[in-house]
């Protein structure tokens, strides 16, 4: 129950995104600066065309985000101040997971220091995966073994993929099926569970995160700010809502009620990733449309007024805990110096914003007015 008593400002350490997808070329360039300017850091996915499956691969996609970020400052668009903040950003790589990945790969990418993770993506189970894992523990076993020897995270997406599986059950039944013979096998490979959707799964990473001799997380789970907003209403809103539609799809109310919980307990394995995925606004609004919802300008603003929808912006203890905290934690890096303010003043999402072609890109929540804004980064 919300206070009588609400804040007014809140300020946090400056957060990281630990589940992005940034694209490439001429898209990257259109969404790099939100990002940049929002979060220190983040997991950036290696779901380009062709995959990123290689510690080589990743370290010159490395490269041209930066160099995007730089471009963008460039520009004359952004402000001194909101360059600088710019310029701190670090993006931290991922290896896309084959059934040919070899074990070897995990040794450059340790070495790299730029590779933070390799993503699972099962076969077939959302954008570009189709260069992803049909068999995991058949086709992987060697490299996971090197994974959990080397400390590497495996970052999952939780899905199953056969067809007689419906659409709304995939993540749970992942959790039987895929995730329990995972960590059986490996019990000390370091695991985020992405972008859960499912009460189903937020108790699995509540009541099974396990620890290292060191008392370090093994499992852990990120959240998007669609899951904690909206239940699968928003997809059939007074018609088909393109926008709403994401990968794992957004599920019933019982299952947004039980994300909040896990995000807003404070708990260290939840954290904040936004998985903001952009996809142009024709490719949306198509007869067969794209997966992903594109939220990182505005991410923080959405974050805030999830928790604050039960009362759990009273003290900034849950919130900084889930976007600046949990997350450096468990990939043991520090916490960024500097600080953030949100306040409550009221900021109107566009109806578009400028992407690669003339329809150009909409955010989630396009044309409507969120209550918190990011008001100072230091
Ligand atoms: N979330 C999505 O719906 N889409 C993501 C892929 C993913 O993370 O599943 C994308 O790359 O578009």
């Amino acid at each position: 129950m919300a206070s009588s008593i609400a804040p007014t400002t809140l300020t946090i350490a400056p957060p990281d995104d630990w589940h992005l997808h940034l694209r490439d070329g001429e898209a990257l360039e259109h969404v790099v600066a939100a990002t940049a300017l929002n979060f220190r850091r983040a997991i950036v996915m290696p779901n380009l065309k062709p995959p990123v499956t290689t510690t080589e691969q990743a370290l010159a996609y490395r490269g041209r985000i930066l160099a995007a970020v730089d471009k963008a400052c460039m520009s004359g668009r952004y402000s001194e101040a909101d360059c600088a903040q710019m310029r701190q950003f670090q993006p931290l790589m991922v290896l896309y997971l084959t059934g040919a990945t070899p074990a070897d790969e995990i040794d450059r990418a340790m070495v790299s220091g730029a590779v933070h993770a390799v993503k699972l993506y099962p076969a077939g189970a959302t954008t570009n995966s189709d260069a992803g894992v049909s068999d995991l523990l058949g086709q992987c076993s060697a490299v996971l073994a090197r994974m959990q020897a080397l400390g590497m995270p495996l970052l999952v997406h939780g899905e199953v993929t056969e067809a007689h599986v419906d659409v709304f059950d995939r993540e749970a039944a992942f959790i039987e099926s895929v995730m329990k013979p995972l960590r059986s096998r490996f019990p000390s490979l370091r695991v985020v569970f992405e972008h859960i959707t499912t009460r189903q799964a937020a108790e699995y990473v509540t009541d099974h995160a396990t620890r290292d001799a060191q008392g370090r997380l093994l499992l852990a789970a990120t959240i998007t700010p669609q899951h904690l907003l909206y239940n699968r209403n928003a997809l059939f809103r007074g018609g088909l809502q393109p926008h709403w539609y994401c990968l794992p799809i957004l599920k019933r109310e019982e299952h947004r009620l039980a994300l909040i919980k896990a995000a807003t307990s404070g708990l260290p394995q939840f954290f904040l990733g936004t998985d903001s995925a952009p996809h142009a606004r024709h490719l949306k609004e198509a007869s067969c449309g794209c997966a992903g919802c594109y939220s990182a300008p505005y991410a923080l603003g959405l974050y805030a007024e999830a928790f604050e929808s039960v009362g759990a912006l009273q003290t900034t203890d849950a919130f900084e805990a889930f976007t600046s905290r949990n997350g450096p934690a468990f990939y043991r890096l520090p916490v960024n110096p500097g600080r953030f303010e949100l306040r409550r003043v009221p900021e109107t999402v566009p109806e578009r914003l400028p992407f690669v072609t003339d329809s150009g890109i909409v955010p989630l929540r396009a044309g409507e007015t969120l209550t918190w804004s990011v008001t100072a980064r230091e």
